[in-house]
């Protein structure tokens, strides 16, 4: 176990009280930054105004962070921002806090808010962007800023980047800040991004909320089928069409799942550690997985989420055919989504897919694929993953295990993999199931939610400084 020495290193510690009005002030510069419309739509399209009026926003609402003399702003790929804060101490190594500005659409219809009005009701905050991921870019700032206020200076130099194109790929923004990075001859220690969180009632007979952190995150393909056909008059047709041939190949996608890969990866793990915190039987049957592991297989199977974390998912997304409607259709096309299993890659999966459509006529396109990420250390050496812990244990403690996940969606972590193999992903905000709307309707933040995660920032950033005792200050077993 590495030991903690509760002291700084030379500074004292600054405590995270703030005042009514610094609160109230948290609150609103979140409204604020949820009211900008910041879309991006596809990769041809985004909302390129309101990603500069964002830039303008975080200026005006965080002056200190902006005008002080140790930290450097730049604007990346136009619209991204990297801020560099210097650290007193260069033998530290420096690490990253991620964050994106983009969001996906919120089509106004089954909103009980309109979703750009970052409208208060009954103590949480209604917005897209208000999980995903508009409280981490605020959060991290307005924590520096806070701090900043208090006079505080940093010993380990930390990076803040702040992606604009997340939600499409990345690669305007990620990707040109890491690369900027490495011409810089930068190695993180590590670098935490949004993906996972704390949840409470997640699982029936959890007994109290725990925090998952996840450690790898699935790898992704977008797959397209395709089917040619010669066209003709829908008064008399063929026994199949380009659209029955396909609906035929993604039904038998649809019943033929991915294996259930239960016991490679992260989730075993993570049931083994949490174990404790399910009420009996199923702490029992936890305990003994040698024997229980495939019912519990089967039983992770029924949630979406649970399902998600131990096999590659198959989503259908977008269907195109037809073109008038007494033709027999020429093309049918659908875009499959996979996301892949930490224990599976691009190759395997594409074999697979062909293997269970086994149909000639349908054509195989990939449009986009990349493997699963790697899976990040967590033991008592990995920086990161000790830091979160300890953060996570001092600010929320309701929360009594911390173990590693995986996360089940893509984020721009996966870009810096060439700076560190320390990427964990985890959003300081404790969530239950109503509060699973990411990319769906009322996405919201509790007050108090959004407010603790301001002081997790903020302690963890002050917990980067601490003299950890038993840990090399460069984890140099983690380097490349
Ligand atoms: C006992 C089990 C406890 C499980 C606790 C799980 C808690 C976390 C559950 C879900 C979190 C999901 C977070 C996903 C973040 C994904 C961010 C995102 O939307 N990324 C996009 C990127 C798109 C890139 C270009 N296509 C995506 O993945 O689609
Ligand atoms: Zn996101
Ligand atoms: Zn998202």
């Amino acid at each position: 176990q590495v030991l903690w020495n509760t002291q700084l290193r030379d500074t004292s510690r600054i405590p995270s009280n703030f005042s009514r009005q610094e609160r109230m002030a948290t609150i609103e510069a979140l409204k604020g930054a949820i009211q900008i419309p910041t879309v991006s739509f596809s990769h041809e399209k985004s909302n390129t105004t309101a990603l500069a009026e964002f830039g303008e926003y975080i200026q005006r609402v965080f002056p200190t962070v902006f005008h002080t003399s140790f930290i450097k702003h730049e604007v990346v790929g136009n619209y991204s921002h990297l801020f560099t804060v210097q650290g007193s101490d260069p033998s530290l190594q420096p690490y990253l806090l991620l964050a994106h500005i983009d969001v996906v659409p919120a089509p106004e219809e089954g909103w009980e808010v309109p979703p750009f009005s970052g409208q208060e009701r009954d103590g949480f905050i209604y917005g897209r962007g208000t999980l995903d991921n508009k409280n981490s870019v605020m959060a991290i700032l307005q924590a520096l800023e806070l701090l900043l206020l208090r006079n505080y200076t940093p010993q380990r130099s930390f990076f803040i980047a702040l992606g604009h194109d997340e939600e499409i790929s990345g690669t305007d923004g990620a990707q040109k800040i890491s690369a900027l990075l490495q011409s810089r001859g930068v190695r993180l220690a590590f670098a935490v991004d949004e993906g996972s969180f704390v949840v409470d009632n997640f699982l029936p007979s959890l007994k109290k909320p725990i925090a998952i952190i996840a450690v790898s995150e699935k790898g992704a393909m977008d797959l397209m089928l395709r089917v040619n056909m010669t066209p003709g008059h829908s008064s008399a047709p063929p026994k199949e069409t380009t659209i029955s041939i396909l609906s035929a190949a993604i039904n038998q996608l649809q019943q033929n799942p991915m294996p259930n890969m239960f016991g490679r990866g992260q989730v075993k793990t993570m049931l083994q550690q949490l174990a404790g915190e399910f009420s009996s039987p199923i702490n029992i049957v936890l305990r003994n997985l040698w024997l229980f592991q495939p019912f519990v297989s089967r039983f992770l199977e029924k949630n979406p989420i649970t399902n998600a974390m131990i096999r590659t998912t198959v989503a259908p997304t977008v269907f195109q055919a037809g073109i008038k409607v007494n033709v027999i259709p020429p093309v049918a096309q659908a875009i499959i989504n996979f996301r892949i299993h930490p224990a599976q890659t691009v190759h395997e999966v594409l074999e697979l897919t062909k293997n269970i459509v086994a149909d000639d006529r349908v054509q195989f396109h990939v449009l986009r694929a990349f493997d699963p990420s790697p899976v990040s250390p967590t033991d008592d050496q990995a920086l990161g993953y000790q830091l979160l812990r300890h953060t996570i244990h001092a600010v929320f403690p309701e929360v009594s295990v911390v173990a590693p996940g995986t996360c089940i969606g893509n984020t721009d972590s996966r870009h810096y993999l060439n700076l560190t193999r320390g990427i964990y992903l985890f959003n300081p905000v404790l969530l239950k199931p109503a509060d699973f709307r990411i990319h769906g309707v009322n996405e919201r933040i509790s007050v108090q939610a959004y407010e603790t995660q301001v002081k997790f920032i903020f302690e963890f950033i002050q917990n980067a400084d601490m003299e950890l005792v038993g840990m090399p200050d460069s984890p140099h077993q983690h380097d490349l």
